[in-house]
């Protein structure tokens, strides 16, 4: 059957800030305290998506969190009023609040897992929320995260939603960023690869020393069954434990695939020569690699500039675009390299750069900002056709950001109450321009 990969982006909230909070994300580490610019992050996402759009891709919009999350905060013990909450817990603990103030749910690529309807026994497809137990910021997203993917693809009989995996570190799960789609055709049977950092409940397995490994080899398995995948067309294979301790906390800091093509540093997984044959031989054999060398990208450069943490793209004109930050052009092997890589047509035909440098600063590159999710022509006519990215939605959003967001946000200022009220107000109306029904804590 005919089918599409859709983008849906992480809309960025109106608390985007920098609080230091992903130990083993060196751009989180290092931006700490500085001042954030939200509207300008908002702005910049948008620009991203309007511009994929207008190439003729399926774009769509992925709304943010409540936050401050003063649901969390009374589950801590605070009480009295919303304001009483939040200025006791900024007293107790800053670091606490600003986990409880975080806009993390921008990166949209560690929303869920998602398995195309191709692969799955009973021909839906399947969403399941990443439980993100690894950072506490992060871990409060997965339940608003599975309301959201419920109102924007509604219908039962062909999209099934799935409950985040138990609460634990032996079910560390971050969705799609440790796992990549092969295929020939979008609507074709696929061959799923997961990637993990660790295995939790074998001791045969080597892990990072330095950073945590956040995904574990349980927390995939456990979506791989419950997606109802074939055994046969699912390759599991080891993060390079090594470079997780060089900064790269997801695979898709150093992998990134599209249909029969991916793309990887040559040091990204562990035994990489048996890891490419094995998706060679899931892939029937139709399967190609582009692995960048040491000697022409080191892992530290690719960190740095997000190089593969771009979105590899088949445009309607059937072009292979690579959209990559900005940071990319600035790092002079890296962009030496990508020069030459188009030039020798070895599978990519184009490279556009985007500003993103507010995410970037978060360690959030294109890549992260996207949840890809494939669609059949009934799927895409029965998901909710207000998320999707249009002319008018484009204008009304830039709109809806010019009047509720601040161009300056310090760690400081998530305590002041004027925010939670900006910050609700905002997503009030943003839920009737997405037509997403009550979503939020506070509107329950
Ligand atoms: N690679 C992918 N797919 N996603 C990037 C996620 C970045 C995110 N950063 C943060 O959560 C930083 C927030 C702060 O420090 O304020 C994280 O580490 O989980």
């Amino acid at each position: 059957m005919k089918a599409i990969e859709a983008n849906f982006d992480g809309l960025v909230g109106p608390t985007h800030n920098y609080s230091g909070l992903s130990f083993g994300n060196v751009a989180s580490g290092s931006n700490r305290a500085q001042a954030s610019n939200p509207k300008m992050a908002a702005l910049q996402g948008l620009a991203k998506m309007k511009a994929l759009h207008d190439m003729g891709m399926t774009q769509g919009v992925f709304a943010p969190q409540e936050r401050p999350d003063i649901h969390t905060l009374r589950r801590l013990g605070f009480t009295g009023s919303d304001s009483d909450v939040l200025t006791a817990a900024g007293k107790y603990s800053p670091g606490m609040l600003a986990s409880c103030s975080s806009a993390s749910s921008m990166w949209t690529a560690n929303a869920a897992t998602v398995s195309p309807s191709a692969d799955s026994a009973d021909g839906r497809v399947h969403f399941t929320p990443a439980n993100l137990i690894n950072k506490f910021h992060r871990s409060i997203e997965h339940n608003t995260t599975g309301r959201i993917l419920a109102a924007m693809f509604p219908d039962e009989t062909r999209f099934a939603h799935h409950q985040a995996l138990p609460e634990s570190e032996y079910f560390g799960d971050e969705g799609a960023a440790n796992h990549t789609r092969f295929c020939q055709e979008y609507g074709d049977a696929g061959v799923q690869f997961f990637v993990y950092g660790r295995a939790a409940f074998r001791g045969d397995k080597p892990a990072p020393v330095k950073y945590p490994a956040r995904q574990t080899l349980e927390a995939s398995e456990a979506i791989a069954r419950k997606h109802l995948l074939t055994q046969e067309r699912v390759v599991y294979a080891q993060q390079n434990p090594d470079v997780i301790d060089q900064g790269v906390f997801h695979n898709d800091v150093i992998a990134v695939g599209n249909r029969e093509l991916m793309f990887c540093h040559e040091q990204a997984f562990l035994n990489q020569h048996a890891v490419k044959d094995e998706l060679t031989a899931a892939m029937g054999g139709a399967f190609s690699v582009i692995e960048v060398p040491t000697n022409r990208v080191s892992v530290q450069d690719a960190v740095k500039s997000y190089l593969f943490n771009s979105q590899l793209l088949s445009l309607p004109n059937g072009e292979t675009l690579l959209v990559i930050p900005e940071e990319c052009q600035n790092n002079p092997a890296v962009w030496d390299y990508l020069s030459e890589l188009v030039e020798q047509g070895r599978g990519i035909d184009r490279l556009q750069v985007f500003d993103l440098r507010q995410s970037m600063q978060n360690g959030g590159g294109p890549a992260c900002l996207r949840l890809r999710v494939v669609l059949n022509d009934a799927e895409r006519e029965a998901t909710n056709s207000s998320v999707l990215m249009s002319d008018s939605l484009f204008t009304t959003l830039n709109g809806w950001v010019e009047k509720h967001y601040r161009d300056r946000l310090l760690v400081d200022d998530l305590a002041d109450p004027q925010l939670l009220m900006e910050s609700r107000t905002a997503l009030d109306e943003l839920t009737q321009i997405l037509n997403l029904g009550s979503v939020y804590p506070f509107q329950r």
